[in-house]
């Protein structure tokens, strides 16, 4: 027996959610933004990784992520006293690594996700989660669910204080698109954290609250008027828009355009734009792909808000 499970692309934040809001996104032209994992039974534990971005991995299998989510799934089913069987995994990496769309998710999501199938779902969802968090911690250096939470689940996924809930779903925008740009170059996740300061003004502190708690009454409102009126990052942007060729310049010809948000995907490079209008994200998306990209590894897709989440193909 053999099982796939997808995993989707994320954008970690939304800009004004730093580590506590993230929306998983889709291509509307249906091809997969995420990551792949299949398993087989086999006669020992082996890794093989192919996929577009395998060769930006590191070269031994025991380096990657996936490898160390079959060891923590092994030791959770030892701990329930349950027999492990020795698997194949197979890692189609379609997702770029420092790409800010959550591409170590992806693959921790549909690693865990794909060995929790191939187990009959022997987990519930919120040992899934816990597992989950735990992996992306582990590669970031912080934990952090705004992207394991919106990949696993689908959506937009809030991240509430209390351990023993995480994540709460609230509505989207179903008619939103997402212009999401990769530029083609690598931002790691680690860096780009410690580059933020550690300490926030008063000022500072109150215009994120205010943002934030206004953005989520806006969702539940279904106004997008508020939503994206006040849609101002003062916690990462202003620290990270260095290490992005090209993004202030990007993001101010966006809003001339008529974009309604511009913001920083996770902790970037990747730039993502907000419009309800499909004509005003294929026109981004145009001049994105001859302004923003760097190299020839850089894309642009136009999405939408992916409600489903990491799924069996
Ligand atoms: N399966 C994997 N997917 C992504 N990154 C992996 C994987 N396995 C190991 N890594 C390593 O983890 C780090 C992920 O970097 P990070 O900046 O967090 O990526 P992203 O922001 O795209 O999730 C890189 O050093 C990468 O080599
Ligand atoms: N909240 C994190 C999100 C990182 O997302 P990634 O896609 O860049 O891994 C942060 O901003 O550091």
């Amino acid at each position: 027996m053999s099982v796939s499970v997808f995993a989707p692309a994320s954008i970690g934040n939304v800009s004004i959610g730093f580590d506590v809001l993230g929306l998983a996104v889709q291509p509307v032209d249906g091809s997969l933004l995420g990551d792949v994992v299949s398993v087989e039974l086999a006669q020992q534990d082996e890794l093989s990784v192919i996929g577009d971005f395998a060769d930006k991995l590191p070269s031994s299998p025991a380096d990657n992520i996936v490898w160390h989510c079959l060891k923590l799934f092994n030791q959770a089913l030892i701990n329930t006293g349950q027999k492990v069987k020795p698997v194949k995994l197979i890692l189609d990496k379609k997702m770029p690594v420092g790409s800010g769309l959550g591409s170590s998710a992806c693959s921790v999501v549909a690693g865990l996700q794909a060995l929790n199938a191939f187990y009959d779902d022997f987990f519930a969802k919120d040992v899934m989660l816990k597992m989950m968090g735990q992996m992306e911690a582990q590669i970031s250096g912080s934990l952090h669910y705004d992207n394991v939470a919106p990949c696993y689940l689908g959506g937009l996924q809030l991240m509430i204080a209390d351990p023993e809930i995480i994540t709460r779903t609230l509505p989207v925008f179903e008619d939103c698109f997402y212009v999401m740009a990769y530029p083609g170059i690598e931002v790691s996740t680690k860096a780009a954290r410690e580059v933020l300061p550690t300490e926030y003004s008063r000022c500072d502190v109150i215009q994120y609250g205010q943002t934030l708690a206004g953005f989520v009454d806006a969702c539940y409102r279904q106004d997008k008027q508020q939503a994206f009126g006040q849609f101002t990052d003062v916690v990462a942007e202003p620290y990270r828009e260095n290490l992005l060729p090209g993004f202030s310049d990007a993001k101010a010809y966006l809003y001339q355009q008529n974009c309604l948000a511009v913001g920083i995907s996770g902790s970037g490079p990747t730039l993502f734009a907000v419009t309800d209008d499909q004509s005003v994200a294929n026109a981004a998306a145009s001049w994105l792909k001859e302004h923003y990209l760097k190299t020839n590894l850089g894309f642009v897709h136009v999405c939408k808000a992916d409600n489903k989440g990491a799924r069996c193909l």
